[in-house]
């Protein structure tokens, strides 16, 4: 199988170019003030029109409201929206059948129960991506988890794997669990919110080359 990868918290057109270049699958565009990566409606809009076709459109959202969620998504057209609050099942399953977009749902990951916990999401998400628990952030903060935690994963739906992910840690995280999906935000940065072009190649041919 071939691994897919999403470059998050791109702010420009040259991270989004770089990443396309490299190999990468998804790039992530965080609408969330709080953090660092934010960008507006209109800016992810903008990279979004402009996304190369190679690449899918990740709008990343926090405990949005319904009118906010519908609005964001009319206007940047991601291909999927990725949920990474405290958005429960029913949300997305209500919501699912009235967008033109993927849905995935991210989790914090610190025990077997979050496991159990992820199974709620059949017919909602169309894949989770296991994260570290929240910290200042709900994510984004480049913190590890135990990977043998998903040993006991056993849902139906396919998961994607974030959390501190690196050009360094990459490989061995891929080659260690089943994710079809590897995601990194802090890990291609110079500092919060600046991307490192050679760090995004790196990261990309690491993760290929597992
Ligand atoms: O990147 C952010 O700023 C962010 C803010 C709020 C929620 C999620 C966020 N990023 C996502 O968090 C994970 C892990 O990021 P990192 O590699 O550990 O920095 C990833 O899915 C990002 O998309």
């Amino acid at each position: 199988m071939t691994i897919q990868i999403k470059i998050c918290g791109i702010r420009d057109e040259a991270a989004m170019d770089a990443a396309a270049e490299a190999g990468a699958t998804h790039i992530g565009l965080v609408h969330y003030e709080p953090s660092p990566r934010h960008v507006t409606l209109d800016q992810a809009a903008k990279l979004r029109m402009r996304a190369p076709s190679s690449l899918e459109v990740v709008l990343l959202l926090v405990n949005q409201q319904p009118k906010e969620t519908a609005t964001a998504i009319d206007t940047v057209k991601p291909d999927i929206v990725q949920f990474h609050g405290l958005e429960a099942p029913q949300w997305l399953q209500a919501l699912r059948p009235h967008v033109p977009c993927r849905l995935w749902k991210a989790l914090g990951l610190s025990s077997a129960d979050t496991l159990e916990r992820a199974k709620a999401y059949e017919g909602g998400a169309d894949m989770l991506l296991f994260d570290a628990p929240a910290k200042k952030l709900p994510g984004g903060n480049g913190v590890t988890f135990d990977h043998s935690l998903l040993a006991g994963y056993d849902g139906a739906i396919p998961y994607g794997l974030a959390g501190g992910l690196d050009p360094d840690n990459v490989a061995q995280a891929i080659r260690d669990t089943d994710a079809v999906l590897v995601d990194t935000s802090s890990g291609t940065e110079s500092e919060p919110g600046v991307k490192d072009l050679d760090k995004i190649r790196a990261f990309c041919k690491a993760a290929r080359a597992a």
